[in-house]
Parts: structure tokens; C-alpha cells; sequence
């Protein structure tokens, strides 16, 4: 009979090699996210990290459209977008203006780049626009409140539930003779959105923010129990009216933290000297870092992405319902953070309390209502 520290260790043992071999990428099978002669609809790519995913999308063999609201910095992202195209004969970019917080500019958009590309939806679409204006709650207007949530949350909204009609009930409905079978056509959709850390931890000065982006998680998860209906239907060998779409649709999110970005540099204007304390250990990226790191946790095939390790680490600490990308890496990760949190907790927590203790009472502005 082994005894029970024997077998403790082999378990242990078992589980080293096990995360040396998935670290070393043993058990990532090929690139998930494959953009090569595929059609991206980007939101948010003017500057900011949109910009970046562009390029590095563009390198990747994709062709882009651009969608944000000021044309000429458009016009400078996608042409700095195309001169990275890896076939540039065969590559094309094409930008839209508009403003994606209107639900009536999410279908105009969505049809003009379906049309645009030859009649077919983008197989590949994502919500990338959205900045905050951190401050105190009781210093932010209800009107900054709500338009936080309208182009953090509603905008995504929009254009998820357009994007996913057009790919599930085309106006033209899927034929089995139009489908070329193992072909492009076949592969898989991906709808992708950018929520933030503050979804999985939110501080002070965020409290009207946080909101929107923890919807759009909460929206990302429900879609994506959701969305297995039509993947199972698919398979289905019962025939109701609607054709199925003879592909699989795969929802992720990417959860950055700072982003050196021209949104951070606004946003740095109204935020309380409190909120950069607390998150001034926050490992801060650059556009390009942080592009990278949402691409790859897409080819690896992952529902939801953090983009640095404390991202990464408030990814896992929060995880409820949300889909694994790894069982043995999150539950791994999950012990880690609640171990980290006793120590993390008191400090976040006493940040706050002390700034107030040493500063009093924070000033009100007086413009609001
Ligand atoms: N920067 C950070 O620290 C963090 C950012 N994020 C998120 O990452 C994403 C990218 O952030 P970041 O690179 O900083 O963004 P930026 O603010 O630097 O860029 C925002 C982009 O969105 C576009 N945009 C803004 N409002 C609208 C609108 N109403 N309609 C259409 N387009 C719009 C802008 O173009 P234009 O103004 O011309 O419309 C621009 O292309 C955002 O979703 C953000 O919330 C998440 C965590 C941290
Ligand atoms: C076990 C887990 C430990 C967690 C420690 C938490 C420490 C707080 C870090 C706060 C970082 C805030 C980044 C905001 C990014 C953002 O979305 C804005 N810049 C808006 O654009």
C-alpha cells in the first residue's frame, strides 16, 4: 500500500510536468484565431491600442475596416495599418466614420462593411471603442454616468446583437450548395470585445466606468452559453425553417489594464489623485504590448484574455461561471489569488480610508447638479 505522501508527490510531480509542457505550449494546437485572407471589423481604430490591433491584424494577413468617428485620424491609422499588409495585392482596408454609440449607426456601419466586402458580414467583428472619465461618483454628472455605459456597454451591445443576426439569419438564407465545403467559408466567426481589469476588480474613481465594463462582461458570458444553441443546431439532423450557418461563432474578451494610450492621457485629467495611488503598481503597457497580448491569448484559442501577470491574476481570481481556458492554470491561479487578496484587500482598502484620514473631505464640484 503506498502510503499517502508518496502518492502526494506524484501528484505534485504530475502536476509540474503538466504546466511545464502547457507552458512550453505542448497543448496549444495551432493558431485558434486565423485572420489570413479573413475580414476584420474593428471599432475604435483610430488610435488608442485599435490602432495597433489594426496593424498587427494587417501583418497578419488580414484585411481591416476602420470604424471611429474623426476621419483624418482614420485615414493616418489606415494607411500606417496598410503598409504593414503581408500581401499587400491582395489585402484591403476601408474605413467608416461613425459615432457607435447610436444603435442606427451599429446596422448602417455593419451593412456598409458587409457590402464592402463583396456582400459577405466581416468574419471576424470587434468592439473595441470605449474610454472612461474617472472620478469621484459624487463629482460625475449622471449625464457622464450614462454616456459611460452607452459607449462601454451599449455600443457593444449594438453591434453584437447586429453582428450575430447578419451571421445566424442572413437575408439571404445559407444554402448547403453555396457552402464550399472545409473551405473559408466553414471556419470559425469571432466576435471579440474589449472590456478592462475593472470588470473583475473595480477602486475608487471608477464606480461610474466599472459598470459598463463589467455589463459587457456579463454580456460576453451570456452569449456565449448562448451562442452554443446555434453551434449545436449546426449538427442538428432536425430540419426547421432556417437554414443553419454552416459555422461555428466563437465569442472572446481581452481585459487590458493601463494602456498608454491618448484615451489614458485624457482620462488622467479628471482622475482623483487617489485612484493613480491605488492603481499605481498596475503594470502599465503600450498600445502595441497590449495588442499583442490580446492577439495571442485569441490564437490560443482563449475565451477571455488578460493581457499582463495582475491581469492575468484578477482574470482568475474572479472567474465564477465565466468558460476556463485551462482547468489545472485557473484553478492553479485561484489558489494564488486568495492568498494574494489577504494581503492586497487591507492594502486597497487602506489606501483609501488613509487618503481621506490625512486630505478630509474630498472637494465637491459645484457645477453639478
Ligand atoms: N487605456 C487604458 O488604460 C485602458 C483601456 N481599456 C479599453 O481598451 C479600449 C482601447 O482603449 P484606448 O486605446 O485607451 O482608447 P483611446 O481612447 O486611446 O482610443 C479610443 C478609440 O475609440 C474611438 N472612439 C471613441 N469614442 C467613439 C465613439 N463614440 N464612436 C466611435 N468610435 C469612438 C476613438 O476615435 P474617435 O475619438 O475619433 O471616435 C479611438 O479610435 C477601450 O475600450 C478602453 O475602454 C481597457 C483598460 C485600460
Ligand atoms: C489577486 C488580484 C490582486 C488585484 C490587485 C488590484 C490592484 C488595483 C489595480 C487597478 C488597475 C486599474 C487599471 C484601470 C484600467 C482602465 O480600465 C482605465 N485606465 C480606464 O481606461
Amino acid at each position: 500500500m503506498p502510503d499517502l505522501l508518496s502518492i502526494g508527490v506524484t501528484l505534485l510531480l504530475l502536476l509540474v510536468v503538466y504546466l511545464s509542457l502547457d507552458i512550453m505550449g505542448l497543448f496549444n494546437w495551432g493558431n485558434k484565431f486565423q485572420v489570413e485572407g479573413r475580414t476584420v471589423l474593428l471599432t475604435g481604430a483610430s488610435y488608442g491600442m485599435g490602432r495597433e490591433i489594426a496593424a498587427q491584424l494587417s501583418s497578419r494577413g488580414a484585411s481591416v475596416i476602420l470604424v471611429a468617428r474623426n476621419v483624418s485620424k482614420l485615414e493616418s491609422a489606415l494607411a500606417y495599418a496598410q503598409s504593414l499588409a503581408k500581401s499587400p495585392s491582395t489585402q484591403r482596408f476601408h474605413l467608416i466614420s461613425a459615432d457607435v454609440t447610436s444603435e442606427a449607426e451599429n446596422k448602417r456601419l455593419l451593412a456598409e462593411a458587409t457590402t464592402w466586402n463583396g456582400g459577405r458580414v466581416p468574419e471576424i467583428v470587434w468592439t473595441n471603442a470605449g474610454s472612461s472619465v474617472p472620478d469621484l461618483l459624487l463629482n460625475t454628472s449622471v449625464e457622464t454616468m450614462r454616456s459611460q455605459m452607452e459607449l462601454n456597454y451599449w455600443a457593444a451591445a449594438y453591434l453584437a446583437r447586429e453582428t450575430l443576426t447578419a451571421w445566424l439569419y442572413p437575408t439571404t438564407p445559407y444554402s448547403p450548395q453555396s457552402v464550399e465545403k472545409g473551405g473559408q467559408s466553414e471556419a470559425p466567426r469571432h466576435l471579440i470585445f474589449t472590456s478592462s481589469v475593472i470588470a473583475f476588480v473595480n477602486i475608487a474613481g471608477y464606480a461610474a466606468y466599472g459598470p459598463a465594463k463589467s455589463a459587457m462582461r456579463a454580456l460576453a458570458d451570456g452569449l456565449r452559453n448562448e451562442i452554443l444553441l446555434y453551434n449545436g443546431a449546426r449538427r442538428s439532423s432536425t430540419s426547421t425553417g432556417q437554414a443553419p450557418a454552416p459555422f461555428d461563432v466563437n465569442i472572446h474578451s481581452v481585459f487590458p489594464g493601463t494602456i498608454k494610450s491618448p484615451g489614458f492621457e485624457q482620462e488622467n485629467k479628471t482622475k482623483h489623485a487617489v485612484t493613480h495611488l491605488l492603481e499605481a503598481g498596475d503594470p502599465a503597457q503600450s498600445e502595441a504590448e497590449c495588442a499583442t497580448a490580446c492577439i495571442q491569448g485569441l490564437e490560443a484559442g482563449n475565451y477571455s484574455t488578460g493581457t499582463n501577470w495582475l491581469s492575468k491574476l484578477m482574470r482568475v481570481s474572479s472567474l465564477g461561471g465565466t468558460p476556463r481556458n485551462n482547468w489545472v492554470l485557473d484553478i492553479c491561479g485561484q489558489w494564488v489569488a486568495s492568498i494574494v487578496w489577504i494581503f492586497v484587500l487591507p492594502d486597497l482598502e487602506g489606501k483609501v480610508w488613509g487618503w481621506g484620514k490625512k486630505e478630509g473631505m474630498p472637494a465637491r464640484k459645484t457645477e453639478l447638479s
